[in-house]
């Protein structure tokens, strides 16, 4: 599955990739017409996994459903010394047939490790896309060590879910640095991180090439079920011109 950045000339747009936890939300995703669909267990922490043998029969449907539709899954929240670990999960999701597999790199002892680790692995041929845990300040000696992997995209999304949204927590200007240097080196970026309604405006300036989305679809607490309405709401408001998005 290929993913590319739109045209220079495109209007910006945004790209929603919406965290799911089974085959029931995977379809009612597919069906409302999401860009990427990423498996994952929201109970489990930002990054939870979904049990390997639980993927497998859901990127097949997903194939029936929505061919075009990239599917990535996670490996699960997993300290970032357990190197050997971190590596066979990912190769035991890797193998379900999903187009990415996520990873959370968690800035700390053992962050620069664990990306070149997943950098190997990368050149080994799995399809990497680290998701550095961005609560705090985004470290750019971490950054740097990661696009150095030269993974197809990076993500940056945050672990506590209740502290305000990733857009709360960092300033335009910081952000905007980050993602030209993420292209700049030749990935994509994806920003998620408790994102609502109300931060479009600012995404839609951001102009990310994706952005992810669980607690916004959820009925208050992203553990809960996927929500219908507000899934429709949020394609609804991306589908709008940027000046009705930010009236949204
Ligand atoms: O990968 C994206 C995340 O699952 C988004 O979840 P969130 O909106 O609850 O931060």
């Amino acid at each position: 599955m290929r993913v590319t950045t739109p045209p220079a000339t495109s209007p910006p747009t945004l790209r929603a990739l919406v965290s799911v936890r089974n085959l029931d939300e995977a379809l009612q995703a597919a069906r409302a017409g999401v860009g990427f669909i990423d498996l994952k267990e929201p109970s489990d922490g930002a990054l939870g996994g979904l049990p390997v043998a639980a993927i497998g029969p859901i990127v097949l449907a997903l194939r029936h459903a929505a061919p075009a539709t990239p599917v990535s899954a996670t490996i699960g929240d997993w300290p970032a010394d357990a190197l050997a670990l971190i590596e066979r999960q990912v190769a035991r999701v890797a193998a379900t047939g999903v187009d990415f597999v996520k990873v959370g790199i968690e800035p700390g002892p053992g962050a620069v490790a664990l990306a070149e680790a997943l950098g190997r692995q990368r050149r080994a041929g799995l399809p990497l896309v680290p998701v550095l845990i961005a609560d705090r300040a985004i470290d750019d000696a971490l950054l740097e060590r990661v696009l150095a992997q030269g993974f197809a995209a990076v993500m940056l999304d945050t672990a506590d879910k209740r502290g305000g949204s990733l857009l709360q927590r960092h300033g335009d200007a910081r952000l905007a640095e980050v993602i030209a240097r993420v292209r700049q080196a030749g990935s994509l970026i994806g920003l998620a991180g408790a994102l609502q309604l109300g931060d479009l405006p600012r995404l839609r300036q951001l102009a990310p090439d994706f952005t992810g989305f669980r607690s916004a679809v959820c009925a208050g607490d992203r553990r809960l079920g996927l929500d219908a309405a507000r899934l429709a709401g949020l394609l609804g408001a991306l589908s709008q011109p940027a000046t009705q998005a930010v009236a949204a």
